[in-house]
């Protein structure tokens, strides 16, 4: 049965990510706007991370490298804070790892010996995470899913793989019965990553540096088919980002984030999108939407 779906109270958002911390970072925003516009949010993250460098003393002692490889679990507590953050009162967001806690591992960054691990999410079957992703389709329902882009945002091989599990799960999804209508990629717009780092060089804090003229993962304006303002909820976003200690330090300023290798990037008060399929009425060209379930999304 198809039914034109208005009211936010059926809208229901997928976002797939690789690690804790990239919901937070890529889709922080839409995660907390839609959550408290009242629609049903599903954060997948499909490993818990274990191969992160930690920022600080103070946990560096559970790095998998050299340490006591219990990152992996302490990044679940961050996620969980993180995702509290973001859940408005009167809302809750548990983390949903993909094939459960600890099924997949973080294959570290392109040619770690982590993606040698059995476990590693690159070392999976092809078709395990596709049909655990499809799964957890079907169980959800979810009009909206939001994935990485064929790049893997800057080219981290877990970002490639969840490009590709996102495409091939909604696919397969299709095939069991549950088509979602509309498929994004996460991405950083050129002009907002311009004007968020402008004027940042004069409070870089200590220590922290401004990023080499192509060093960050970019998208050119016309190539962008969706912006959300997530304004309202930025405070929530900064919370998040800050949630996850061992990744990331939020700047003084709250405007601005590093990673652990101290490299300036904006937290961005617009979410940039780009539509892949299933648009019911795609942007006329040089448009854009402002809203990832549009003016209706179908719910079959
Ligand atoms: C945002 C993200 O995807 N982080 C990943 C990434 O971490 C980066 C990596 O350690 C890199 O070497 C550092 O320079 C950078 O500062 C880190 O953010 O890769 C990790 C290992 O796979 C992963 O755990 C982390 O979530
Ligand atoms: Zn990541």
């Amino acid at each position: 049965m198809t039914s034109v779906t208005h009211g936010s109270r059926s809208r229901r958002l997928m976002v797939v990510h690789a690690h804790p911390d990239d919901e937070s970072i890529m889709t922080g925003g839409i995660i907390a706007r839609y959550l408290a516009e009242g629609a049903e949010v599903t954060v997948v993250t499909c490993t818990l991370g274990e191969e992160g460098e930690v920022i600080g003393d103070r946990w560096a002692g559970l790095a998998a490298d050299g340490g006591a490889d219990q990152l992996g679990g302490y990044r679940v507590l961050e996620l969980t804070r993180a995702l509290d953050a973001l859940a408005a009162p009167g809302t809750s967001l548990v983390p949903t790892f993909l094939g459960g806690a600890g099924r997949w591992r973080d294959s570290g960054m392109a040619g770690s010996p982590a993606a040698e691990h059995p476990r590693a999410f690159t070392n999976a079957a092809p078709d395990e995470p596709v049909t655990a992703l499809a799964d957890l389709i079907l169980a959800l329902r979810p009009q909206v899913l939001v994935g990485y882009d064929p790049a893997g945002t800057y080219g981290h091989p877990d970002h490639v793989e969840v490009h590709r599990i996102c495409g091939a799960a909604i696919d397969e999804a299709r095939t069991r019965g549950w088509s979602v209508a509309k498929h994004y990629w996460s991405v950083t717009e050129a002009t907002a990553l311009e004007r968020g780092l402008d004027g940042v060089d004069t409070r870089v804090p200590e220590g922290w540096r401004m990023p080499l003229a192509d060093e960050l993962p970019r998208y050119p304006d016309a190539d962008i088919t969706t912006g959300v303002d997530v304004r309202d909820v930025f405070e929530r976003k900064v919370d998040a980002l800050a949630a996850h200690a061992t990744q990331v330090t939020v700047a003084p300023s709250r405007t601005e984030y590093a990673l652990s290798n101290n490299i300036v990037q904006p937290i961005h008060p617009e979410e940039h999108f780009i539509l892949v399929e299933g648009a019911l009425e795609p942007p006329a060209p040089g448009e854009r939407e402002t809203d990832l379930f549009g003016p209706s999304t179908v719910d079959s």
